[in-house]
């Protein structure tokens, strides 16, 4: 099948020299094409256009996107901001660490990294919380024998995430429904009347807020106990600068957000990518029969190498944050090219993340490339989760929840006498942007 294009547009145009892919649509620009087939639209502009284009992402508006590798050195550049994402998603990312820039992001991230550290997840005790849940899950899909994953996986991080921000189990089902509503807010047309997916979204978003403001009074309350949440808020109680708990409360949602899809759709590939490879799920198999249980804290996670490898590879493959958008505030040279003051910037970590120009045979899923490295994992090798001063504050616990995951999949099925199978194809349906996951309708049978 062509590609999502308007056959109607394709006059050759310039903008600040630079080529602005033709194929847009009224209103909705490339985002048909972004959106089922980001791959082969780069591909496409680049072999048309060269490495520098413009890109029309509708309400967002053009973002000029470089396939050069040095486009990465942007996310670290100081006169590159990422005030663009207020703009793309005001009402549900305003206000957060994401949107943040310079002294006034540094105290906000200051204030929550520690607990995302290793030594912060292994003090909150987040590996023996989350152990039994994903042992649970994994059981049911054997009992069940035949699951839709990304149904699945969805499920499951959702509930992994609230447990990490200490939700009562009671409180689930209600949380669950107020966070669905929220997720509403990306795509809502901008109609404020009663019952509109707007309206209904504002009204989760407070109520979540609300929720989140309680337990930062409560942690202040009962400080001698533990927990995520209890950590952030003293280490933003520590902090030098007074900042407002409207930032702790801003960023707590951000987290909601951030951790939930990106992890799932990893979690659903990894699951796909067994199924359809045997030798990697015999790998695997055999390093949980030696390791025997499912790994707790981060010191452990050496003694899971190819699970490790299993879940960078992955990544790698499939990363799931496309691409990530910033603007120049001042004029930059970006290889050949002038970028205005004021350009909209798109950083399409998909295409480097299987860019020749940094990985070797980029195409090839290949754990080896792991498994043989002598040196230390560098910003390429990890460039999925961003680079620079917003780098993934969750890189560490989504290393460790992926290897529990891939470690308690492989003991219980092969217990069991079963793996994982395909049973339906994989690359149909596949969606790459806002975040990038396989279709809803992908199944896996455990037989
Ligand atoms: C496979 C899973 C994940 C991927 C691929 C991923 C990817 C990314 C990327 C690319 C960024 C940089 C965005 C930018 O520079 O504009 C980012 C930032 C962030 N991520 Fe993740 N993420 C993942 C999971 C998580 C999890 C589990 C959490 C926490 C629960 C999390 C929390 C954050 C936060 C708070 C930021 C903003 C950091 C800042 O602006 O300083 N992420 N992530």
């Amino acid at each position: 099948m062509d590609m999502l294009l308007n056959p109607l547009n394709r006059r050759h145009r310039l903008r600040h020299d630079i080529p602005v892919m033709p194929g847009a649509f009224p209103m909705v620009g490339h985002l048909p094409a972004i959106v089922t087939d980001m791959p082969r639209l780069l591909r496409r502009a680049e072999r048309t256009l060269g490495s520098h284009f413009w890109l029309d992402f509708g309400p967002a508006g053009q973002l000029m996107t470089c396939l050069d590798p040095d486009a990465l050195a942007l996310l670290r550049h100081k006169d590159v901001s990422s005030t663009l994402i207020a703009e793309i998603a005001p009402e549900i990312l305003g206000g957060t660490l994401v949107t943040l820039n310079g002294s006034a992001h540094r105290q906000a991230r200051d204030g929550i990294k520690a607990a995302f550290l290793p030594r912060g997840l292994t003090e909150a005790g987040i590996g023996e919380l989350f152990a039994p849940v994903i042992r649970a899950r994994v059981q049911a899909w054997r009992d069940r024998g035949e699951i839709t994953i990304l149904r699945e996986t969805g499920d499951l991080m959702l509930k992994l995430t609230f447990y990490l921000m200490g939700i009562p189990a009671q409180d689930l089902p209600e949380w669950h429904r107020k966070y669905r509503q929220l997720l509403q807010l990306i795509v809502a047309p901008p109609v404020d009347l009663p019952g509109t997916p707007l309206r209904r979204g504002r009204a989760a978003r407070d109520w979540i807020d609300a929720q989140s403001r309680q337990f930062i009074r409560d942690a202040r309350a009962h400080s001698a106990r533990t927990g995520l949440i209890n950590d952030m808020v003293s280490a933003f109680d520590r902090s030098e600068d007074a900042l407002s708990d409207d930032v702790l409360v801003a960023n707590v949602r951000l987290l909601l957000l951030a951790g939930h899809e990106t992890t799932a759709s990893t979690m659903a590939w990894i699951v796909i990518e067994l199924a359809r490879q045997p030798e990697l799920w015999d790998a695997l198999v055999e390093e949980a029969q030696r390791v025997g249980a499912v790994p707790t804290r981060h010191a452990d996670l050496a003694q899971c190498p190819v699970a490790e490898a299993l879940f960078r590879e992955t990544l790698r493959m499939h990363p799931a944050s496309s691409l990530v958008p910033r603007r120049a505030t001042q004029e930059l040279q970006l290889g050949q090219r002038r970028i205005p003051a004021g350009t909209s910037l798109g950083i399409p970590l998909l295409h480097f993340s299987t860019s020749a120009l940094l990985h070797e045979a980029p195409d090839q899923f290949r754990l080896a490339r792991w498994l043989q490295r002598t040196g230390p994992i560098g910003p390429v090798d990890m460039l999925q989760f961003g680079s620079g001063p917003h780098v993934c504050i969750g890189y560490h616990l989504v290393w460790l929840e992926l290897v529990q995951f891939s470690i308690a999949l492989a003991l219980t099925m092969h217990k069991a006498g079963v793996r994982p199978r395909l049973l339906s194809d994989a690359e149909k349906g596949r969606r790459y942007y806002p975040t990038a996951q396989p279709s809803m309708k992908v199944r896996i049978g455990f037989s």
